[in-house]
């Protein structure tokens, strides 16, 4: 928690202004990195709302190795919809005439994350993201990643090659159709003294909106791989290449820097829950979460 406060206050005092690709303007530092001991208590911000069920349900839906859209739709998860709305109204020529977060592109949005809900054929067609995190995850050409890492840590803990990587080059013309390439780009397991830690690359991070969800989602994805292994959790490492604040949340953030943190929730996973490849929802509870209010910020598309 504090080590998140500080990642903003640095950007904030040592990012350099740099432009990117949605337009929005960021300040950026490159290279950053913090750790949390999830032994601490399950690192979920507190000093703003973070909507804990859409971490569960992405996770779930990339361990599933599904790519569609529709699953997080029906489970009322929101973080997805615009980049394959933005492919739909691209691909029918609609673009120029729904100006991105106007009024109209807002009612085009909702129309379309309604067909993708009701309509199993459009969302065949119009709600996939491409190769993306979960079939990389699952079908790196034919390798399944998070399975073979589960195996290898079981049998050969002190391995220092338990990697799973969402970067496939020859994917990446695919993904950015409708999604984008992989941020979360690649993680490493590592056991020592019984207990599983995990380090994640990440090539590029909205600090203010992805990170949060970032941070909770391979905490998350430690604590599974770790029951699934019998070990308990030890660090989280998050290593960040383009850490950035975009223009438009740096008031947000400044906001969000005077709160006082409080004491961080935890996490529990059924007894009587599954292996990891058969979850639900209802498996997974966080238990004692009393964040601050949440902060709104735009999304860059
Ligand atoms: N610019 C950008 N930042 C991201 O973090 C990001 C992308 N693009 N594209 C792909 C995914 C989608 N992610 C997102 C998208 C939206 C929110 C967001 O709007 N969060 C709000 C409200 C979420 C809700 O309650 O439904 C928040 O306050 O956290 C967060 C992560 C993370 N990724
Ligand atoms: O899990 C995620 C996914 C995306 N992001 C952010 C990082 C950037 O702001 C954009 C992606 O834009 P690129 O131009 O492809 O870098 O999405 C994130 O923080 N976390």
């Amino acid at each position: 928690m504090q080590a998140y406060h500080k990642l903003l206050q640095h950007i904030l005092d040592h990012g350099t202004l740099k432009e990117d690709r949605t337009g929005t303007g960021t300040r950026s530092v490159f290279g950053y990195q913090f750790r949390c001991d999830l032994a601490a208590g399950f690192p979920l911000l507190t000093t703003k709302k973070v909507h804990w069920p859409s971490i569960v349900h992405e996770l779930l839906w990339f361990i599933r190795g599904d790519t569609n859209l529709r699953y997080l739709v029906q489970n009322n998860v929101k973080i997805w919809n615009e980049w394959p709305f933005r492919h739909y109204l691209e691909e029918k020529g609609m673009a120029e005439r729904f100006p991105q977060h106007s009024r109209e592109w807002k009612a085009e949005l909702e129309r379309f994350v309604n067909r993708i809900r009701e309509d199993a054929e459009f969302a065949a067609q119009w709600g996939e993201l491409g190769p993306v995190y979960g079939r990389q995850w699952r079908n790196f050409n034919g390798v399944d990643q998070l399975a073979k890492v589960i195996e290898d840590l079981r049998n050969q803990p002190d391995s220092r090659r338990h990697i799973v990587s969402a970067w496939n080059p020859a994917d990446l013309p695919e993904m950015v159709k409708a999604g984008l390439p992989p941020c979360h780009t690649l993680f490493q397991f590592y056991v020592a003294e019984g207990k599983l830690s995990c380090q994640l690359y990440q090539r590029s991070g909205d600090v203010f909106l992805g990170v949060p969800f970032n941070i909770a989602s391979y905490a998350l994805l430690t604590h599974l791989v770790a029951r699934e292994c019998g070990l308990g959790v030890g660090d989280f490492v998050h290593t960040l290449g383009d850490a950035h604040l975009y223009n438009n949340h740096v008031e947000q953030a400044r906001e969000q820097l005077g709160r006082q943190p409080r004491p961080l929730p935890r996490l529990e996973i059924a007894a009587s829950a599954p292996d990891i490849f058969h979850l639900s929802f209802e498996d997974i509870q966080l238990l004692d979460y009393d964040p601050l209010p949440a902060i709104r910020a735009p999304i860059a598309i």
